[in-house]
């Protein structure tokens, strides 16, 4: 084959043990995909190296893309050290959760990542600064930070998605409030709270970050959730009740549920709570969040996903045929 496409060089960060599926079959998807169009360097992350580091090199060497693929913690780790580069990230999602790509808009499925990468559309969204730490998604301050401890790689291997799930079931029955200080550029607020969230994007699927009706990526602000039920079962009723808003773009309205929208956002508790940011346990409150206005260019699909109304991709020996339209009477 002729080299004379290979014009453009990306940085292909890979986690070869990330999420359930064949990381081998993965990798040559991708690269028939992308290697007759980029000039791919791929570095796979290791237990010592993670994408952080790697995607800091890139930066380093000057590459022109780095490409990210893994699950959302690969993702996370490799957007985070391209924040105010400018230099944009492609990614390919592998992992369990999928929040990440959830989140930025990108598709699920391997060939759908690689062709929007291939197409090349690029987004300036906000970015975040968490205690001085790029942050790209959100940072959860109480029972999320709970969770994502309980989801331990064990769980996750053996039931994916539920391990969330199950850590937060068995979260609810420790259920505790803590006094939250809030303070934005222009409010001092203080309240009692069980998980205070500060969002810049967020999937769905990260209910406790879902209080205003829509997520700006954005708009130069972060969203603050706050949750504050009293009980087991009002907790279930403001989570069922935020993951409708995530859905419906209604707000929350529920009295035990609140939020605001600032550029900074400091947060105090007593006693400290453990404090989770793009998913990964960084330490305990106070923190302080800024709003890093366009701090991160991403690739993004060249006409936004759509809900999809179909797909059968994947299935077991799955046939599709086209059924002649029925003759006219
Ligand atoms: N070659 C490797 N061998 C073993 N562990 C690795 C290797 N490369 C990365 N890791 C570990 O993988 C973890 C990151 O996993 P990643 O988030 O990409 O996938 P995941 O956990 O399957 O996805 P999700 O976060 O969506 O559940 C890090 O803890 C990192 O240390």
């Amino acid at each position: 084959m002729s080299n004379q496409r290979q014009t453009r060089s990306a940085c292909l960060i890979f986690n070869p043990v990330a999420g359930q599926s064949n990381s081998e079959q993965d990798l040559a998807t991708i690269k028939s995909m992308l290697e007759p169009e980029f000039d791919l360097d791929i570095r796979m992350t290791t237990p010592e190296q993670d994408a952080d580091e790697i995607a800091k090199e890139a930066v380093e060497q000057g590459v022109q893309i780095i490409i990210a693929s893994g699950g959302d913690g690969t993702l996370s780790a490799a957007a985070e050290a391209v924040v105010g580069t400018g230099i944009p990230l492609g990614v390919i999602s592998r992992g369990t959760a999928n929040a990440f790509a959830t989140a930025l808009g990108i598709p699920a499925t391997i060939p759908a990542a690689c062709q929007t990468i291939l197409d090349g559309k690029t987004r300036v969204v906000d970015a975040a600064y968490c205690n001085g730490r790029p942050m790209v998604l959100l940072a959860g301050v109480g029972f999320e930070a709970e969770t994502v401890e309980r989801a331990d790689r064990e769980a996750k291997n053996r039931f994916g998605m539920l391990a969330y799930v199950l850590a937060g079931i068995q979260e609810l029955r420790n259920l505790e409030s803590f006094e939250t200080r809030i303070e934005t550029e222009d409010k001092v607020i203080t309240l009692n709270a069980a998980a205070v969230t500060v969002a810049n994007a967020a999937p769905p699927t990260s209910v406790l970050a879902q209080g205003p009706a829509e997520l700006l990526i954005d708009d130069g602000l972060l969203d603050v959730t706050i949750v504050a039920p009293t009980n087991t079962m009002s907790a279930i009723a403001a989570a069922y009740n935020l993951l409708q808003s995530a859905y419906s773009g209604e707000v929350a309205n529920r009295p035990d549920t609140g939020f605001l929208r600032a550029k900074s956002i400091k947060i105090f508790t007593n006693p400290p709570q453990k404090v989770v940011v793009d998913g990964e346990l960084v330490g305990n409150t106070p923190i302080n969040v800024e709003c890093v206005p366009g701090g991160l260019t991403i690739i993004v699909p060249a006409v936004p996903e759509e809900e999809a109304t179909e797909k059968l991709e994947g299935l077991p020996n799955l046939r599709v045929e086209s059924k002649k339209p029925p003759a006219e009477s």
